[in-house]
C-alpha cells in the first residue's frame, strides 16, 4: 500500500481497541471529543505526505516494493541519506512546532536503531524480525508509539518489579505477557505499540527482558488514559491543547498474546540491555530535531509576547530572548553534527567488521555517546526549561487572560478593546498571544509539557551520572594532566 491519507489513518483507529478515559470505555476514539484535536493533527501529517510541496521530503520510493513510503523509516547509512532523514524529521516537527513529543517518527527511529543494534550484537534472528517489522510498517504506514518504563511500585529496589510486563507463557507460536508498562504518550491514537528496554535487566530477570510490537487493538491490552486536557476549549482559548494534546496512558497487559514474529527480544538479557546502547543513534537524532523545533517555537513566542507587551526595547528582555536565539543556533548546528555522527558510527562499525580498526586522526574528537542522545538527555531539558521561564517573565501576569467568550460578550468587547490592547497591537491580537503563552507554559497542557521535557529521556540525575562515567571525562582530564606535566 505505501503512504496513507489522513482519512485512512482515521479509519485505521476504528479497530475495537480498549481505551479507558475517566473510568469509561471509549468504543471509538475517532468519535470522542477528547481526541478530536490530536487526530486532526495526525491526519494532517498523513495528508502532508501527498502534498506536492512535501512529498519528496516526507517520502521516498522503497527499493523493495517500488511504493512511496515514509522517510521516517529510511534506514539511512550515508551522510546523504542522513540528510534526507534530517530534512523529513525537521519538516514534520516544524509542522507540529515540536509540541508532539511522541510523534511516530520517534518510535520509527527507535525501531531502526533496534534493527541495527541487534544485528551488530550478532542477534541475527531478532534483527531479521525487526527488519520484517520495519517492512510491515513501511508497507502499511502505521502510527507507532511505545512504553519503556516499569511501574513505580518500589523504586528502592533495583530489580524489575513483579508488576512489570513479563512472560507468563510461551509456545512455538509466541509468548503471553502480563503486567504494566508506562507511560505511553500517543497510545490512544496510535496503531502499533512497541514495548522495549530502558532500565537494564539483571541475570535471573529473563522473563522481564522483553521487546515486542503489537497492534493497539490486541485482545487483553487495556490503554488507560490520564484525564484528557482537551475539553473542547476553542483554538482562541487553547491554541495548543486543541491541536497537540497527545494523551498519555498506562498500558495494562492482561494476558496478551504476542506472535513469535513480533517478539524481538524474549528472555535474552544481553540483547535487552544492549539494544539501546548499540544503536547508531537514529532515536537521539529525531528527539534532538524535535527539541530544536520546540526551542524555535518558544523563542518565537518570547519575541511575540515581548512585542505585544511593549518589551522589545527593554535590555533585560532583549538579553533573555537573545540568549534563546543563540541556543537555537547551537541546536541547529547540533542537528547537523548529530546526523553526521550517526552515519560516521555506522561507517566505523562496518570498517571494524571488515577487520579495519581506524584510529582517530589528529584533531578528530572521540564521540563516545551519540550526539543526539547527549543533546536530549542534558542540553534540551535545560534550554527548554529556560525558554519557558523567559516566556513567563516577558509575559508577566498577562497570561492570566480572559477567554474568547469574554472578548465577544457585547458588554465587554468595546471596553476590552479600549483597555487591553498593546503598543500598536489590538486587544484581540494581544489576548490571543497571551492565551497561547499560557497554553504553552502554564495550564494543564503547558505543565505537562514541562514535566515531559524533564523526564522523557529518563531520570535526569541518572543520565548525568552516566555522562560522568564516560571515557570522555578522562579525555578531558588528560588535557589538564598533560598541561601539568609539561
Ligand atoms: C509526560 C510524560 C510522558 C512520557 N511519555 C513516555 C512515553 O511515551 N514512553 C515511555 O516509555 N516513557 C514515557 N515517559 C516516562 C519517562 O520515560 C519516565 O518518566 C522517566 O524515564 C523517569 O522515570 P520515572 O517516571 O519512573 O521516574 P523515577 O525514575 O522514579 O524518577 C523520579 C524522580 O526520582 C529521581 N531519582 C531517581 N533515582 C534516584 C535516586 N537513586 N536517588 C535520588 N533521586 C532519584 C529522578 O531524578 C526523578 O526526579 C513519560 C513521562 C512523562 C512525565
Amino acid at each position: 500500500m505505501g503512504i496513507r491519507s489522513g482519512a485512512q489513518y482515521v479509519k485505521g483507529l476504528q479497530d475495537g481497541r480498549s481505551v479507558y478515559v475517566n473510568g469509561e470505555v471509549v468504543s471509538d476514539v475517532t468519535d470522542d471529543p477528547a481526541f478530536k484535536g490530536i487526530i486532526t493533527t495526525m491526519a494532517g501529517l498523513y495528508d502532508a505526505q501527498h502534498d506536492e510541496r512535501y512529498i519528496d521530503t516526507l517520502t521516498y520510493v522503497s527499493p523493495t516494493s517500488g511504493e512511496r513510503v515514509s522517510t521516517t523509516l529510511l534506514p539511512a547509512r550515508t551522510a546523504e541519506e542522513m540528510g534526507a532523514r534530517l530534512r523529513c524529521e525537521y519538516l514534520r516537527t516544524d509542522l507540529t512546532y515540536g509540541l508532539m513529543g511522541r510523534i511516530p517518527d520517534f518510535v520509527n527511529a527507535f525501531i531502526l536503531d533496534a534493527a541495527y543494534s541487534l544485528a551488530y550484537m550478532g542477534k541475527d534472528e531478532a534483527a531479521a524480525r525487526v527488519r520484517d517489522y520495519l517492512e510491515f510498517l513501511r508497507a502499511n504506514d502505521l502510527s507507532t508509539t511505545h512504553a519503556l518504563i516499569d511501574p513505580q511500585t518500589d523504586r528502592s529496589k533495583p530489580d524489575a518489579p513483579q508488576e512489570a510486563v513479563q512472560i507468563v507463557d510461551e509456545t512455538s507460536d509466541g509468548i503471553t505477557v502480563r503486567g504494566a508498562r508506562l507511560l505511553s504518550t500517543l497510545a490512544p491514537v496510535a496503531e502499533e505499540i512497541v514495548v522495549g528496554p530502558f532500565v537494564p535487566r539483571r541475570p535471573g530477570e529473563e522473563k522481564f527482558a522483553l521487546a515486542f510490537a503489537i497492534p493497539a487493538n490486541t485482545p487483553g491490552l487495556k490503554i488507560v488514559c490520564r484525564e484528557p486536557y482537551d475539553t473542547g476549549g476553542s483554538a482562541f482559548d487553547q491554541p495548543l491543547t486543541s491541536r497537540f494534546e497527545e494523551g498519555d496512558a498506562v498500558l495494562l497487559f492482561d494476558d496478551v498474546f504476542v506472535p513469535r514474529e513480533r517478539v524481538f527480544v524474549g528472555g535474552d538479557v544481553e540483547a535487552y540491555n544492549g539494544l539501546i546502547p548499540n544503536g547508531p543513534g537514529y532515536t537521539g537524532l529525531q528527539a534532538a530535531v524535535r527539541g530544536a523545533a520546540k526551542l524555535r517555537f518558544l523563542t518565537g513566542l518570547a519575541g511575540v509576547v515581548a512585542r505585544v507587551n511593549g518589551r522589545t526595547q527593554s535590555p533585560r528582555h532583549q538579553e533573555e530572548i537573545g540568549e534563546l536565539v543563540a541556543y537555537v543556533g547551537v541546536a541547529e548546528g547540533l542537528l547537523q553534527g548529530a546526523a553526521l555522527d550517526v552515519a560516521r558510527r555506522i561507517e566505523a562499525r562496518e570498517r571494524a567488521r571488515a577487520g579495519e580498526t581506524p584510529a582517530p586522526r589528529p584533531g578528530e574528537p572521540v564521540v563516545d555517546t551519540p550526539i543526539g542522545l547527549s543533546a536530549t538527555m542534558v542540553f534540551f531539558p535545560n534550554v527548554l526549561a529556560r525558554a519557558v521561564d523567559v516566556v513567563r517573565m516577558v509575559a508577566g501576569s498577562g497570561v492570566i487572560a480572559m477567554t474568547e467568550k469574554d472578548f465577544h460578550n457585547p458588554e465587554l468587547t468595546g471596553l476590552l478593546e479600549r483597555f487591553m490592547h498593546g503598543p500598536d497591537v489590538p486587544a484581540e491580537e494581544r489576548l490571543r498571544v497571551m492565551r497561547l503563552a499560557w497554553d504553552a507554559t502554564g495550564g494543564q497542557f503547558g505543565s505537562r509539557q514541562a514535566l515531559y521535557e524533564r523526564l522523557y529521556s529518563g531520570d535526569p540525575i541518572g543520565n548525568r551520572i552516566r555522562f560522568f562515567g564516560l571515557p570522555k571525562r578522562s579525555e578531558c582530564e588528560d588535557l589538564v594532566l598533560r598541561l601539568l606535566a609539561s
